[in-house]
């Protein structure tokens, strides 16, 4: 249905999005019913995490990321689909659950002292850790040895749980001695590796980190000085090729004095740093050498999508491409994900322009690298985030990858578009008033086309309901899609577990 532009407030003001909607559910697990036909050969469980409670008794949490982790599980098994809904019981959780209110440091929100020496005891805390959280609400991942474990930007966020029922498990504890308190919250995850960047925030810099499966120890590659400062740009992802590690270094970055703020600034616990420069800096995963250290125009990203080497004709790696999902270099993206931003939207058009940025890092010892639109931002109406590639295009030159676009007016990205970067073309798919999720790309076993596999996302409903929807991935067409049982709130990243 086309909207008239006159009538976008109606639509707006009628909208009831679970996706905002704090929902907090000890369990639930049940068969939903599915409309189309989900495909015989997709058997395993998509899981998703993201913040899904915001308040403690009646305070209410200000931003997206402060969320309380909540899982949502989508068993697949012979075209039937199991749905199961759970919290992460971090110590974080627990402890706000037990005492009624914040007892440690979220994204934005800070923990109310009652005296002045609670106060000096809480930035002491702060230092050593103890009162960051352990809410891992950002994604999830599975490790090579099996293991399942949910992630956010604190160390001590790596949380362990049981994917077959999203019982919390443990505390993900590494073994090594490398400290730091947060690193990069999507690691490369492969069945033979896990790959984190580590920003060191005294001498500003990352390491590099490699873990095995089966072990709890990360060993470092290799160390990346910071060539812009007073500190580490923010790594929230990161990309890789088959024999390097990028390392991003945004002009957005950490900022010790919000650290300590008791009340947020538009851009948290970040501060924009212009003059400061942005680079990419590119190191091999051997030997841990810098091969490339480039600087680039500003940008302003949370998720890389993918990168990949460039050879000459004799085989040569001549530099590497590596796509984002890229504001314009405009940090505004950050403060939008306010609750109260996303809730009351008033029709208007004020979700910032987003592109597919497409760094080229050059490794003939150029000074500076390119940032480029990969495909005009118009083909997926210059929204652009929560991304997903084939993963066995990881590293690799691909052609496809699936995100969230928009269909504008829009306050946040609100279509589901499949990228061909290769014809520079997108397929969108749209639904009036709702808000799709990360569409997250499942492969069929035995495929050899790029796109061959199915795109599952769960959307919220402008009725305040939700579903999981299940796109084919070479047409993008619906081919199924399941109602749940209740609306559910915005989940961020997700990954297969595939049946054993
Ligand atoms: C949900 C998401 O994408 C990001 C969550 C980020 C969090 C929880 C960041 C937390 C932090 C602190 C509590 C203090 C140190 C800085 C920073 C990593 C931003
Ligand atoms: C939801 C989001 C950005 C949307 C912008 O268009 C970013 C989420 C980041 C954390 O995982
Ligand atoms: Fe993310």
């Amino acid at each position: 249905m086309v909207v008239q532009p006159s009538l976008w407030k109606d639509v707006a003001k009628e909208r009831k999005l679970a996706a905002w909607t704090s929902v907090r559910q000890d369990r639930w697990e049940g068969e939903l019913h599915v409309d189309g036909e989900i495909p015989q050969w997709l058997n395993g469980t998509y899981l998703r995490n993201g913040p899904g409670l915001w308040h403690i008794g009646d305070y209410n949490f200000r931003h997206l990321f402060d969320g309380y982790a909540t899982l949502v599980r989508l068993h697949f098994e012979n075209g039937n689909l199991i749905m199961g809904h759970r919290q992460i019981e971090s110590d974080a959780y627990k402890a706000a659950i037990k005492s009624n209110k914040l007892c440690y440091r979220e994204f934005s929100e800070v923990p109310k002292h009652d005296s002045f020496l609670a106060y000096i005891g809480d930035l002491a805390n702060l230092f050593s850790g103890a009162s960051l959280t352990d809410n891992a609400n950002t994604g999830v991942v599975m490790l090579g040895d099996g293991r399942v474990v949910c992630l956010t930007e604190t160390i001590k966020g790596s949380i362990v749980i049981n994917p077959n029922n999203l019982e919390t498990l443990g505390k993900f504890e590494y073994s090594d001695s490398l400290g730091g308190l947060v690193h990069s919250a999507h690691p490369i995850v492969t069945e033979s590796e896990f790959l984190t960047l580590l920003p060191d925030l005294l001498k500003p810099g990352y390491l590099v980190a490699r873990m095995e499966p089966g072990t709890n120890e990360r060993k470092v590659i290799g160390r990346v000085d910071c060539r812009g400062g007073p500190s580490p740009g923010w790594v929230h992802s990161f990309p890789v090729t088959e024999h390097y590690v990028i390392v991003p270094e945004m002009p957005l970055r950490y900022c010790a004095q919000n650290l300590l703020r008791a009340e947020p600034t538009p851009l948290y616990k970040f501060e924009w740093h212009p003059e400061s420069k942005g680079f990419m800096h590119v190191m091999c995963k051997a030997s841990g050498k810098l091969v490339a250290s480039v600087e680039v125009p500003l940008f302003v990203t949370f998720h890389f999508i993918n990168a990949y080497e460039e050879k000459d004709e004799d085989g040569r790696v001549i530099g590497v491409v590596a796509d984002c999902c890229e504001h314009n270099a405009d940090t505004t993206i950050l403060d939008n994900l306010r609750l109260q931003n996303l809730r009351s939207w008033s029709g208007e058009d004020v979700l910032p322009d987003a592109r597919v940025g497409r760094f080229k890092i050059p490794f003939d010892g150029s000074p500076n690298g390119e940032l480029v639109d990969a495909l005009n931002p118009d083909e997926h109406g210059r929204g652009m985030d929560m991304c997903s590639i084939n993963p066995a295009y990881l590293g690799k030159k691909y052609r496809y990858a699936y995100a969230c676009g928009a269909q504008r007016p829009c306050n946040f990205p609100n279509t589901l578009t499949k990228i061909d970067l290769e014809e520079k073309k997108a397929k969108n798919w749209y639904e009036e008033g709702a808000v799709p999720s990360e569409p997250f790309f499942v492969a069929r076993p035995g495929a050899t086309k790029e796109d061959d596999g199915v795109v599952i996302s769960m959307v919220s409903d402008k009725n305040g309901e939700g579903y999981t929807l299940i796109l084919d991935g070479s047409t993008f067409e619906e081919i199924a899609r399941a109602k749940f049982p209740y609306g559910l709130p915005y989940g961020l990243h997700g990954c297969w577990v595939p049946k054993c």
